[in-house]
């Protein structure tokens, strides 16, 4: 069996690969007999090449991720192993991001709220007496302490709630963890209980009128949670039990590392924290905002908009999506190989929920009337964005599960050395990632239902572009060290990166 240098990191082929390659050759690779046999400092084994001599047990013809996993399958995986290269421009940018991100949260709320989107009337000192707000008005130990309790509580129903049990994919140390996948059977039960509040006290209920009224300190409570957190983890991540680390997260640069996320898996028992803060809390907080929105609005103007129902269904829509395909969530990046920092600490519990869905905001404020046609083009927008995002995403995911499934076999791929194919026909023919482009488009079908009075609700388009192109690029690199030369072939027949034929 030919061993490949480039072995794409694919755990199940590398330990097909592996198997086939300890019965194929003469090697024997030496097993260490106890634990005090074993390396035990990082001197002593590296994970870096040129590989070991034979007394370590890897042999030269090994790839570097088959050398791991050989090194798994002998637990002397060295799971400090240093990363590779800095994302986001290296310390400098993540501490920018770190600054200007959470500052963003907040000028999105000062630069769109009842005096104005933006308040352009007020020179800069009645802006400062009229608007900024007073400590009380900004932080509320109490919401702070809600705040805490409704993460907490959901964490508990994480945890405790019957569920859907799933293997996530190999790490490098071989193991595979198990994950409670029932962000739905809370989610639906959450809703419900809400509709039946609402259902009771109408959307006059106290709970909206709470919501909207605190707003800020929530944003607050959120933004403080969220750096506490990541803290946390981080210094978690030096426990003497030397947690699994993400690649790309042990750089030794405590900012940098902080920022992208040190430890690969933190869990709390049975609660895996990247897993539950990507889907519960910040999204089903999401969907909770925008009720509180159209509640707001009803109180004010007696009705709520078309254009507000519009901006519910389909952020709650995206949101279900996510929580209906949670299985899918466990081959992404982030759960992959990403660490859990500040990144998905923000990013999951203060940026999800408050700044993608200021078009609800703005609308409890600034209603709008779309009128038959307004909504027939903004549903035509949302029905072309959906189409390719859902048509993508369930193409790329069946494939994944099962590529000989009779409903593929008209789909051209590409083997890799891996053993894993990639499609070069269907919507992953057409760019690398055009279920980007779907989503992007379906970004447009929540911002243009507050129409053209401000710019500041398009603001997700602007952030959500920058944010898949960088995201496209590093997947890129991921697959680049998972299929080396193989996924240049790919490259080279699929051209485009998201947009097909432009970009
Ligand atoms: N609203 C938001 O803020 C965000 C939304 N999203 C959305 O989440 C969805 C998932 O995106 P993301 O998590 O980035 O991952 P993707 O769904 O884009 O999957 C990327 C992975 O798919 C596999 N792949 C790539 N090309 C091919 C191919 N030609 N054939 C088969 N498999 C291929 C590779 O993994 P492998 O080969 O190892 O299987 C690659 O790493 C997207 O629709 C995105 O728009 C994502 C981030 C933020
Ligand atoms: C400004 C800043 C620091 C941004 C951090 C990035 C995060 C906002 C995003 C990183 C990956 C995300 C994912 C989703 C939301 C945005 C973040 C957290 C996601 C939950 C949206 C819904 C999708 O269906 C998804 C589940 C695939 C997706 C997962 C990644």
């Amino acid at each position: 069996m030919h061993v490949h240098r480039n072995a794409g990191w694919s755990p199940f082929i590398l330990q097909q690969q592996l198997r086939e390659y300890l019965n194929s050759t003469s090697t024997s690779f030496i097993t260490p007999k106890t634990k005090d046999q074993r390396p035990k400092t990082k001197d002593q084994i590296s994970t870096r090449l040129p590989v070991h001599s034979q007394s370590s047990g890897i042999h030269p013809e090994l790839s570097s991720e088959l050398q791991l996993m050989t090194m798994a399958a002998k637990g002397v995986v060295d799971k400090q192993a240093r990363s590779h290269g800095y994302d986001f421009a290296g310390p400098l940018g993540v501490g920018a991001i770190s600054i200007v991100a959470p500052s963003v949260s907040f000028l999105l709320y000062f630069g769109c709220n009842e005096h104005g989107c933006p308040p352009t009337r007020f020179n800069w000192a009645q802006y400062v007496e009229q608007v900024l707000p007073t400590r009380e008005q900004f932080f509320s130990l109490e919401v702070l302490g809600y705040f805490v309790v409704y993460v907490f509580g959901l964490a508990l129903l994480n945890v405790t709630i019957p569920v859907r049990d799933r293997i996530g994919t190999p790490l490098k140390t071989g193991e595979r963890l198990v994950y409670n996948l029932n962000a739905l059977e809370t989610f639906v039960p959450m809703m419900g209980a809400l509709a039946f509040g609402t259902y009771l006290n109408g959307w006059e209920w106290s709970f909206w009128t709470w919501v909207w009224d605190h707003y800020l300190h929530l944003l607050t409570a959120a933004n403080l949670f969220s750096f506490v957190l990541a803290c946390g983890i981080y210094l978690a991540s030096f426990r003497s039990s030397k947690p699994l680390l993400a690649a790309g997260g042990n750089t030794g640069n405590h900012l940098y590392d902080w920022f992208i996320g040190r430890e690969l898996n933190p869990r709390i028992g049975k609660l895996d924290i990247k897993l539950f803060c990507e889907l519960h809390p910040g999204m089903m907080g999401w969907a909770i905002l925008n009720l509180a929105f159209a509640a707001h609005q009803f109180q004010t103007i007696g009705r709520v908009t078309d254009s507000m129902v519009l901006v519910n269904i389909f952020q709650f829509w995206y949101i279900f999506d996510a929580l209906w395909n949670e299985p899918a969530i466990l081959t992404t990046m982030d759960i992959t190989s990403d660490g859990f920092g500040y990144m998905l600490s923000f990013g999951d519990l203060t940026w999800v929920p408050f700044t993608y869905s200021l078009q609800g905001r703005y609308l409890a404020m600034y209603p709008v009337d779309l009128g038959f046609a307004g909504v027939a083009g903004v549903l035509f927008v949302k029905g072309i964005g959906y189409y390719i995002f859902r048509g993508a995403n369930d193409q790329k995911n069946a494939f994944r599960t099962n590529p000989e499934d009779p409903s593929l076999k008209h789909l051209k791929s590409i083997e890799t050395k891996t053993g894993r194919k990639l499609l070069v026909s269907g919507w992953w023919g057409m760019s690398r990632h055009i279920n980007y482009l779907g989503d992007w488009i379906m970004g447009w079908a929540w911002c243009l239902p507050t129409g053209f009075g401000t710019w500041v609700t398009y603001f997700y388009v602007g952030y959500f572009a920058v944010l898949l192109i960088n995201r496209e690029r590093r997947d890129d690199s991921h697959c680049r060290i998972k299929y080396g030369d193989d996924w240049k072939r790919y490259t080279s027949i699929v051209k485009s990166r998201i947009v097909p034929g432009i970009y």
